[in-house]
C-alpha cells in the first residue's frame, strides 16, 4: 500500500527545515519529473501549451516550460499574471529564454493545467469556469499539475474541474485525489519526486492507497490435510429479496468457503453445493447478514445478531435500529452512501444528506469509526473507504462496471467467504475489496454487461 496524506505543506515544510532544500530545488524537481514523464511518454508529440495560475502552481507550470523549451514548441497561456515570488523567479528566466507567451487557447497535442493546486481556497469566477470548459473541450492529451484545477483540498468541485488524463501530483499521494467526485477528473494518477525519495520525504500517516499486492488471496497451497470445515461455513440470511442472499452465498463459495448455508424459511432453488438451513447451522464460522432482508422477525434477527460469531451487515440492516447493539463489536459494516446517512443519523452522529456526505466521505467515515472502533466499515462508493479504528484504506481499482444491481451482494459474498475461511475483519474487507474491484479490471466484455455471475467467474481467475 501507499501513503495518504490530507495535506502535504507540513511536508514541504520539512524539507525546508530539516534537510535545508530550498523551495526552488523543490520545484524544479517538480517541473523535471513532470517533464520526464512527458519525454518519456510523448515522443512523438510536438506541441504543448501550459496554462498558468499566479501562484506556485503556475511557477510549476513556468518552469516546466523552460525545462521543454526547444524540445517541444511550447507556449504558456496566463489564466492570471504571476504573482508569487517563485512564479515571477520562473517568469524572470523564461522571458529570458524567449519562451513564446500566449493569449489564444488552441488545442496543443497536450495541455498542462497549471492554473490552481493546493492553494484554490475559493469558489472558482466565472472566467476560471470558462477557460476550464474551453480546455476540457480541447481534444489534447490533458495533464494536470499537482491536482486538476477545480478540485479543493478536501477533494471537492463545487462547479467544474479540468478533467485529466493524468494527474502528476507532487511530493505524495494526497487524499483529496481520492475523493469519488475526483474520480471523474484525475485520470491515471503520478507522483512527482521533490528531490528526496518517497520515503524519505513522507511522514507518518493512519491513510493509504491500497495496491493489488495487498490482496490476500484464500489459497490453499500450505493446506494438505484438510476437508471442508477447514475452511469454514458461512450462514447467509436471506429475506424477502431472497437473490440478494444467493448472489451473495454465490460469491461466497467461489471464493473458497468450505460451506455455505442460505438461512430461509421459504423454500429456495439453490444449486446444488448451497445447502439450505431454516436456522443458523451449529457449526457456522461467519454470519452475512441484511442484503435484501427487507421485514423480519425481529426477535430472531435479534438472535443472530447476538451469536459471538464474525458477520458481516449489509444494507436494510443499516435503517435498523436492532444494528445499534452490535456496534461494539468485532463486525463488517458494508453500506453505501445512502445507507451510511441512515446509519450516522441513527447513531446520533450526523443528520446530512447524501450530496453531504459524497463531499467529506473520510471526514464521516472516520467520525463513525472513532466512535465505534471495532468495527470494520467499508464504505462504498467510486473509491471505496475501508476503514476501523483510526486506520484507512482507500480502493481505488473499481469502475462504473460495478454500478449494477448484486455487485453489492457480490462483495458482502466475497467479505463474509474471508471471515469464515478465518481472516481478521479488516484483512478480509481490504482483500474481498480489493478482488471484487480487480474482478471487475480484469472482465473483458462491454462494460456495461457485467451480471454477479460474470464478477464472480472473474475473482476465480484472480
Ligand atoms: N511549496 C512547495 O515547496 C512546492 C509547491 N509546489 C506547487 O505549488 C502549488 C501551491 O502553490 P500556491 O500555494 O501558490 O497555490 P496555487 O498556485 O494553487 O494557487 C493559489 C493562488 O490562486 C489564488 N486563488 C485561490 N483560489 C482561487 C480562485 N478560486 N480564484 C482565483 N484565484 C484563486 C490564491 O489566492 C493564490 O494566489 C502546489 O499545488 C504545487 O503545484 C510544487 O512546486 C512543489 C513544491
Ligand atoms: N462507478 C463505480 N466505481 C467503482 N465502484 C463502483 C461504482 N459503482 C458501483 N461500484 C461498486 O459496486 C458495488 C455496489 O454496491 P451496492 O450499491 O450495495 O449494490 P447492490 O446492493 O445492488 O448490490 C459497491 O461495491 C460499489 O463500490
Ligand atoms: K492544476
Amino acid at each position: 500500500m501507499k501513503k495518504l496524506f490530507d495535506e502535504v505543506n507540513s511536508l514541504d515544510k520539512r524539507c525546508y527545515e530539516e534537510f535545508a532544500l530550498s523551495e526552488d530545488i523543490l520545484m524544479e524537481h517538480a517541473a523535471s519529473s513532470m517533464a520526464s514523464y512527458i519525454q518519456e511518454n510523448y515522443k512523438d508529440k510536438k506541441s504543448i501549451l501550459i496554462v498558468c495560475g499566479s501562484g506556485n502552481n503556475g511557477a510549476d507550470g513556468i518552469a516546466l516550460a523552460r525545462l521543454l523549451f526547444k524540445a517541444y514548441d511550447i507556449s504558456l497561456y496566463f489564466y492570471s499574471k504571476a504573482k508569487s515570488q517563485m512564479s515571477q523567479l520562473q517568469l524572470n528566466r523564461v522571458n529570458k529564454l524567449g519562451v513564446n507567451i500566449t493569449d489564444s487557447l488552441y488545442e496543443a497535442d497536450i495541455i498542462v493545467d497549471c492554473i490552481f493546486g493546493s492553494g484554490l481556497n475559493k469558489p472558482l469566477k466565472t472566467d476560471a469556469i470558462e477557460l476550464i470548459e474551453k480546455l476540457n473541450d480541447l481534444n489534447s492529451i490533458k495533464i494536470a499539475c499537482d491536482i486538476p484545477s477545480g478540485i479543493n483540498k478536501k477533494g471537492q468541485v463545487l462547479s467544474i474541474a479540468f478533467e485529466s488524463d493524468i494527474t502528476i501530483t507532487m511530493g505524495a499521494l494526497k487524499t483529496s485525489l481520492f475523493t469519488d467526485v475526483a474520480k471523474e477528473y484525475v485520470g491515471d494518477i503520478k507522483v512527482a519526486n521533490l528531490g528526496l525519495q518517497r520515503e524519505v520525504y513522507e511522514t507518518q500517516t493512519n491513510k493509504y492507497l491500497l495496491e493489488k499486492e495487498d490482496m490476500i488471496l484464500p489459497l490453499r497451497t500450505k493446506k494438505h490435510n484438510s476437508h471442508k470445515g477447514t475452511f469454514g461455513h458461512l450462514n447467509v440470511i436471506a429475506g424477502c429479496k431472497k437473490g440478494a442472499g444467493v448472489i451473495a452465498a454465490k460469491a461466497a463459495f467461489g471464493f473458497g468457503a468450505g460451506l455455505v448455508s442460505v438461512v430461509c424459511h421459504e423454500e429456495l432453488d439453490l444449486p446444488y453445493h448451497i445447502m439450505q438451513t431454516h436456522f443458523l447451522s451449529e457449526n457456522c464460522t461467519a454470519i452475512a447478514i441484511g442484503m435484501g432482508l427487507g421485514k423480519y422477525d425481529k426477535k430472531e434477527i435479534e438472535d443472530i445478531l447476538s451469536k459471538d460469531v464474525p458477520m458481516i451487515i449489509d444494507a436494510d440492516l443499516f435503517y435498523e435500529e436492532l444494528i445499534l447493539d452490535v456496534l461494539h463489536k468485532d463486525i463488517i459494516l458494508t453500506p453505501h452512501p445512502k445507507e451510511f446517512c441512515a446509519l450516522l443519523k441513527l447513531c446520533n452522529i450526523a443528520d446530512i444528506s447524501i450530496i453531504e456526505l459524497q463531499d467529506n466521505r473520510f471526514y464521516y467515515a472516520s467520525l463513525f469509526t472513532n466512535k465505534y472502533p471495532n468495527v470494520t466499515l467499508v464504505l462504498k462508493g467510486a473509491n471505496v473507504i475501508i476503514s476501523k479504528a483510526n486506520q484507512v484504506f482507500v480502493n481505488s481499482f473499481g469502475s462504473s462496471v460495478l454500478s449494477k444491481g448484486g455487485s453489492g451482494d457480490v462483495l458482502s459474498g466475497l467479505i463474509a467467504s474471508l471471515l469464515a475461511q478465518g481472516y481478521k475483519s479488516i484483512d478480509a474487507a481490504i482483500s474481498a475489496s480489493l478482488a471484487h474491484t480487480l474482478a471487475a479490471k480484469a472482465y473483458k466484455k462491454n462494460d456495461y454487461s457485467l451480471i454477479p455471475s460474470d464478477l464472480v467467474e472473474e475473482v476465480k481467475k484472480l
